[in-house]
């Protein structure tokens, strides 16, 4: 039996509100103007969160770019905190993902292709797949917990899923 393809949705906010958010200066969010009106402020646009006992760091993830068709055998979340990526690198990137709580399935997978000037934050314990950049090597700013105990939970799944554009 040939493995299924997994459908891929454009990223909206409220496609993806049961996951997280989507960093974005889109019009729809609260903006207004600052600096004398030389800068638009788009305001609070993410959860970020570092649980009682982490605080938020942040990094640069240089990922390379995946191949399609892409086999999604495997998700991981993080319990303790939030996790962050705004891409740099002016390029589209794919984001797999499914609710938190029980093992993810074929039916609780769902995919978006990420436009360069999305970034999503996954609100914590949220399963995921890890970076899927796109067409080059892409840098991404993260923002996640850097904390005491373990914070990644991975989990391989009972049946692959295909990605591809
Ligand atoms: N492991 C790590 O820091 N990266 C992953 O969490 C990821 O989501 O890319
Ligand atoms: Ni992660």
């Amino acid at each position: 039996m040939s493995t299924p393809l997994l459908r891929i949705e454009a990223l909206t906010a409220a496609a993806f509100q049961p996951f997280g958010e989507v960093i974005e200066a889109s019009p729809t969010a609260q903006h207004f103007a600052i600096n004398g009106g030389n800068t638009l402020r788009f305001h609070d646009l993410a959860r970020l969160d570092a649980g009682p006992d982490g605080r938020m760091m942040v990094s640069i993830f240089r990922g390379q770019p995946r191949q399609l068709p892409f086999a999604v055998s495997m998700l991981e979340r993080h319990p303790k905190g939030s996790q962050a990526f705004m891409p740099l690198s002016g390029q589209p990137y794919l984001v797999v993902v499914a609710p938190p709580g029980p093992p993810p399935g074929v039916d609780t997978l769902r995919a978006f292709l990420a436009s360069p000037q999305q970034g999503v934050n996954y609100a914590a314990g949220v399963w995921h797949h890890p970076l899927l950049a796109l067409h080059q090597a892409c840098d991404f700013l993260v923002l996640d917990r850097m904390g005491s105990g373990p914070n990644c939970d991975e989990i391989q799944l009972q049946h692959k899923v295909m990605l591809s554009l």
